[in-house]
Parts: C-alpha cells; sequence; structure tokens
C-alpha cells in the first residue's frame, strides 16, 4: 500500500472500467483502504473475477456492476443502485476507455459517434448522475483518465486523442460548475502504462523499450504507478486542488 488516507474507510467509491488494467488497480488500492468500492464494466468475467477475489481480502465486499458505458441510462440506473446499497458516492474515477487504433482516412461518423461514447461521453454523464448524491454528503472528489497520447501528435487514434483532450477541457468546467457544491475535479495523464490488454494489442517488448527511452525515469510503468496519484487526488490532502491536471509518465513531457 502506498499510503494510508484514512478518510477513505468506509467511504463510497465508484470507478468505471474497474475491470483490468489501470482501474483494477485503482478498484484494489481504494479497496486495500477500507473503502465501499463498486465499479463498472462491461467485462463480466473479469470484473467478476476481481470483485471475487479482492472481497476475501478487504473490509468490505467490492461490488462488480456489469453495464456499457455508452448506454446514458444504464449508467444512472447502476448509480441508483451503488447509492442504495453502499450510501453517497464520495469519490468517482472516470478510468473506462478504449484506445482504438483507427486510420485517418477510414473513419465513419458511426465509428467517430461510438468512439466518443466510449472515450468521453460517459465522463460527463457519469459525473451528472454522480454529483447529487455527492452534494447530499457535502462534497466529494472527481477524478477522470486523460492520456500524454494527445500532446504527442501521434496520428493512429485522431478520435480518442480527441476525446483524451476534452476530458482535459471537461475536467476544467466541471470544477468551476461544481467547486461551489466542494465537488473537487482533476484529472490524470498517464504516459505508456503496460497493462496485460496493452500486451495483448499493442505493445511490444521493441516499442516498449522505445517508449522507456523517452522517459527520464528508466522503467516501464505498471497500473500501481497510478494508484498513489489517484488516491492522492481523492484524498483530503489534495482538498485545495481542482481543475488540475496530473502527468503521470515517468518524465516524458
Ligand atoms: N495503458 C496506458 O498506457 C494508458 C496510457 C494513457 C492513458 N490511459 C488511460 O487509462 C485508462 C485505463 O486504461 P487501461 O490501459 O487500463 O485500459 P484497459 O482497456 O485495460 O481498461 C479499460 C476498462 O474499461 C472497460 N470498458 C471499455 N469500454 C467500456 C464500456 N463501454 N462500458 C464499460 N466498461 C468499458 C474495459 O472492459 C476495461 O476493463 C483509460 O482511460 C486510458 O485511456 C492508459
Amino acid at each position: 500500500m502506498p499510503a494510508e488516507f484514512p478518510e477513505f474507510r468506509d467511504r463510497t467509491v465508484l470507478v468505471t472500467g474497474g475491470g483490468s488494467g489501470i482501474g483494477a488497480a485503482i478498484v484494489e488500492g481504494f479497496a486495500r483502504q477500507g473503502a465501499k468500492v463498486s465499479f463498472i464494466d462491461i467485462a463480466e468475467a473479469a470484473g467478476s473475477a476481481l470483485a471475487e477475489r479482492l472481497s476475501r481480502e478487504t473490509t468490505h465486499p467490492v461490488s462488480f456492476h456489469h453495464a456499457d458505458l455508452r448506454d446514458v441510462e444504464a449508467i444512472r440506473a447502476t448509480v441508483d443502485h451503488v447509492v442504495a446499497a453502499s450510501g453517497p458516492i464520495r469519490v468517482l474515477v472516470n478510468n473506462a476507455a478504449w484506445d482504438d487504433r483507427h486510420e485517418f482516412d477510414e473513419v465513419t461518423e458511426a465509428y467517430w459517434d461510438n468512439n466518443q461514447a466510449v472515450n468521453l461521453r460517459h465522463v460527463f454523464f457519469t459525473s451528472q448522475a454522480v454529483a447529487p448524491s455527492m452534494r447530499a454528503a457535502g462534497g466529494g472528489a472527481i477524478v477522470n483518465m486523460s492520456s500524454i497520447a494527445f500532446k504527442l501528435n501521434m496520428g493512429g487514434f485522431p478520435s480518442y486523442a480527441a476525446a483524451k483532450a476534452a476530458v482535459v477541457g471537461l475536467t476544467k468546467s466541471m470544477a468551476g460548475r461544481l467547486g461551489p457544491e466542494n465537488i473537487r475535479v482533476n484529472c490524470i495523464l498517464p504516459g505508456m502504462v503496460v497493462t496485460e490488454r496493452q500486451m495483448q494489442l499493442w505493445l511490444t517488448e521493441e516499442s516498449i523499450a522505445r517508449s522507456v527511452e523517452q522517459q527520464c525515469l528508466k522503467v516501464a510503468l505498471t497500473a500501481d504507478a497510478i494508484v498513489g496519484p489517484c488516491l492522492f487526488l481523492a484524498s483530503d490532502c489534495a482538498a485545495a486542488m481542482t481543475a488540475q491536471s496530473l502527468i503521470v509518465d515517468g518524465g516524458v513531457l
């Protein structure tokens, strides 16, 4: 455990895309702090397995909710369910995304809209659904997951890059709107994080070595590298921080 944040004990935390990779590490990070963690994912088997494994080891059972975040009604229903079962949500981590590669000349309107729905739209609508319970509880913290990828002129995913840039703008606008209600909104921009899925789909030993070469710190980051910064931003230590972007990339930018 990187550090202890007693304020998370018995607090309700919701993580999107918590079934694998960075999201799963964040679910585990909050659960080991004694929080009541729920997570949403579309991946049924991975989600159930994670919840089952962690629930055997943590103070509160970790609760998995199977839903597609492209479906705004499903988001609202899941949030209602979490609040009814676990009490007001005090921390929301909008982590889910899909970094699908797409060729500039081949992107259709349908592809674009779906890509934005999976990478951007739910960040707004999950925050909107969670805000009433944060207000009722006297405040809360939202942490959104962006990426350094949109700053690197990478040509292979224009829609994903646009969504990740938009997450920064959305973070700042929501921080402005929700700050007076003591709801803080920040975001994290990870660099290359080696996860199982990234290894299956995009990364090779050579591409990892090339990326590490661009970093000041010469180690490949794993999902755990994002947990500490996420706990910090959601914690009382960051009580005066909102509308900020925290880059966690081993020193690329
Ligand atoms: N891994 C990296 O190198 C890296 C770098 C920069 C930013 N990020 C960001 O960090 C976050 C997590 O990335 P990751 O690499 O762990 O990804 P991942 O693919 O391992 O995990 C994403 C999770 O979101 C879930 N998900 C996807 N679409 C969904 C949908 N429609 N409804 C519900 N759940 C859905 C997936 O099932 C998966 O469990 C993302 O926002 C990503 O953009 C990752």
